[in-house]
């Protein structure tokens, strides 16, 4: 459908042309009509189907820009959602004159909000907290109000704004209309919503799954120390544009960034024990592309847009299974592709199952790709760059450089290329330290190799070639590079290189001796 369609402000449709939207999505086909008719409604629709402009729309419909009372009233559960939400509705206004938006929210100067609310705004988009804080300071009148709008709606109606919530509504008047949306609506959270809407009809638009199609989903069973070690992996071979990271805690989210600031990354945090000011200019450092990696807590779960978010970790798996539709939402926004990857310790296998019954979609296991794969990954990138560089400049200099060279000394050319690759790839990780040796301490093990112990199980009678290839086949690891099996009676050692001993313990799960998983541990401990 097209917007000029609807029957909307042809102002309206001016500016969502120039915002590049072409059709509307089907959640603003359906819900726009009903809206405008002043109907309640709860909409519920997948993330980044553009939900905002659903009841952004029909919102600026109503308010009359004479009238400088508050017209509407949309309420958020983040300060960072709010802004956004104000961006877009400021956007959808752009050729409308006289209609005045402003987002209020906790952390930001309490004058200066009390300022702009003083010269005539006609739409609030607020958090709770800070609406309640103005309403009690009777700085915010919502007595002309005629639309409320909860974004997010079952975050809110959960117990933690339940309250505030209700404090807000009992000052709009009763005749308003009250138009409810998220991308996931729990029916506890419907029924409570019956309270505060008049005969609400339900719009959803279905789809069997509840996340998106074009995200592709993932997990690898981690350790929880190897849990930062992957995340570079994956960074270093997936080279996304933007990611975020979830974890589940402030200090989680404060060690990573650290972790990861120390490994070069441009890592940021975001969590809600940061200073708004901090909040602001992190997050407009990810919005412009300064930051590449935002690691947050759920705080950046629910609707936050930003364009070329390519992958989503869920570093810590999160606790409710609707946190994972939110989370992994903030990429494959507006039909653009994204990735989720999930990292699962142990007995989270089960919470996985039950995030993928919820959702009803397939999360598939991946392996940790290797060092051996970061490195080749590195490689090809440095030679993309390399064959740009020769077509396109002058190197004839260099290479007289190079050819006094390799007269005057001893090595060739490609003793030379050589080199330079490993110093180039030698940036941010260090892929030979990366292993921390202490994991392995001193086995007793030839020069640069360590020493694993395999238990293969009583029962099986494993022989060395087929302990070598199941371990070769799942770490890609050449069997040549494999050292030395020792088979005893009860124990069995294997000794591989030091900088593959990691990957190694890392395929465990995965490594089969006729059909049997077996356990590898590193031979110290023994
Ligand atoms: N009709 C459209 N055509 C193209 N892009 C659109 C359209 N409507 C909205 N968008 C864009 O799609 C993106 C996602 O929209 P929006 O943030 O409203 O999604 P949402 O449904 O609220 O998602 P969430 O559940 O995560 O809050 C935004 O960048 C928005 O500008
Ligand atoms: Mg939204």
């Amino acid at each position: 459908m097209k917007f000029d369609e609807l029957g909307i402000n042809e102002k309206i449709v001016r500016a969502v042309t120039e915002m590049g939207f072409e059709e509307t999505t089907p959640i603003q086909a359906r819900a726009i009509p009903v809206v405008m008719e002043g109907r309640d409604i709860i909409g519920q629709a997948q993330t980044g189907t553009g939900k905002t402009a659903a009841f952004g729309i029909p919102l600026l419909e109503r308010i009359d820009p004479k009238d400088k009372h508050v017209q509407a009233i949309v309420l958020c559960p983040t300060r960072e959602l709010a802004i956004q939400v104000a961006d877009e509705i400021r956007r959808l206004a752009k050729f409308m004159h006289g209609i005045k938006v402003i987002p209020i929210y906790g952390g930001q100067d309490i004058v200066k909000q009390i300022r702009s609310l003083k010269s005539g705004v006609q739409v609030v988009i607020g958090t709770p907290g800070r609406v309640m804080d103005h309403m009690r300071r009777k700085t915010v009148k919502f007595d002309h109000v005629t639309m409320a709008v909860l974004d997010e709606a079952d975050e809110m109606l959960n117990m933690g704004f339940r309250d505030d919530i209700e404090t807000i509504l009992k000052e709009v008047p009763h005749e308003r209309q009250t138009v409810l949306f998220s991308a996931t609506m729990p029916q506890p959270i419907m029924d409570i919503a019956a309270q505060y809407q008049k005969d609400a009809q339900l719009i959803r638009v279905v789809r069997k799954e509840l996340t998106v199609k074009n995200i592709e989903q993932y997990y690898f069973e981690v350790r929880p120390k190897s849990k930062e070690e992957v995340l570079s992996r994956l960074l270093d071979i997936y080279n996304p544009h933007l990611s975020i990271v979830f974890c589940n805690t402030k200090k989680q989210v404060d060690e990573l960034v650290t972790g990861l600031q120390g490994r070069g990354y441009f890592a940021e945090g975001l969590h809600g024990d940061m200073k708004q000011q901090q909040r602001d200019r992190v997050m407009n450092g990810f919005r412009n592309g300064r930051t590449d990696i935002l690691v947050a807590t759920d705080v950046a779960a629910r609707g936050i847009d930003v364009d070329d978010v390519d992958i989503v970790f869920n570093y810590d798996l999160p606790q409710d299974e609707e946190y994972y539709v939110h989370r992994i939402g903030r990429t494959g926004r507006a039909g653009r592709m994204g990735l989720a990857f999930s990292f699962v310790v142990g007995r989270e296998v089960y919470k996985l199952k039950e995030i993928q019954r919820y959702c009803k979609t397939k999360i598939i296991a991946k392996p940790i790709p290797s060092l051996n794969d970061v490195a080749s990954t590195k490689a090809d990138m440095i030679f993309k760059n390399l064959g740009d560089m020769i077509a396109s400049e002058d190197l004839s200099s260099y290479i007289s450089m190079i050819e006094n060279r390799v007269n005057e000394e001893d090595y060739t050319a490609m003793d030379i290329a050589a080199a330079f690759l490993k110093m180039s790839m030698r940036d941010g990780t260090d892929v030979d330290s990366a292993m921390g040796d202490d994991e392995f301490g001193d086995t007793g093990a030839q020069e640069g190799m360590v020493r694993l112990f395999i238990n293969v199980g009583r029962q099986q009678k494993a022989r060395p070639g087929d302990i070598l290839g199941a371990i070769a086949g799942e770490t890609g690891i050449s069997g040549r590079l494999i050292g030395s099996i020792d088979m005893y009676d009860k124990y069995t050692f294997v000794e591989v290189p030091r900088e593959y001993a990691q990957d190694v313990l890392r395929a465990m799960d995965h490594v089969k001796i006729k059909g049997k998983s077996i356990n590898i541990e590193p031979a110290n401990r023994k």
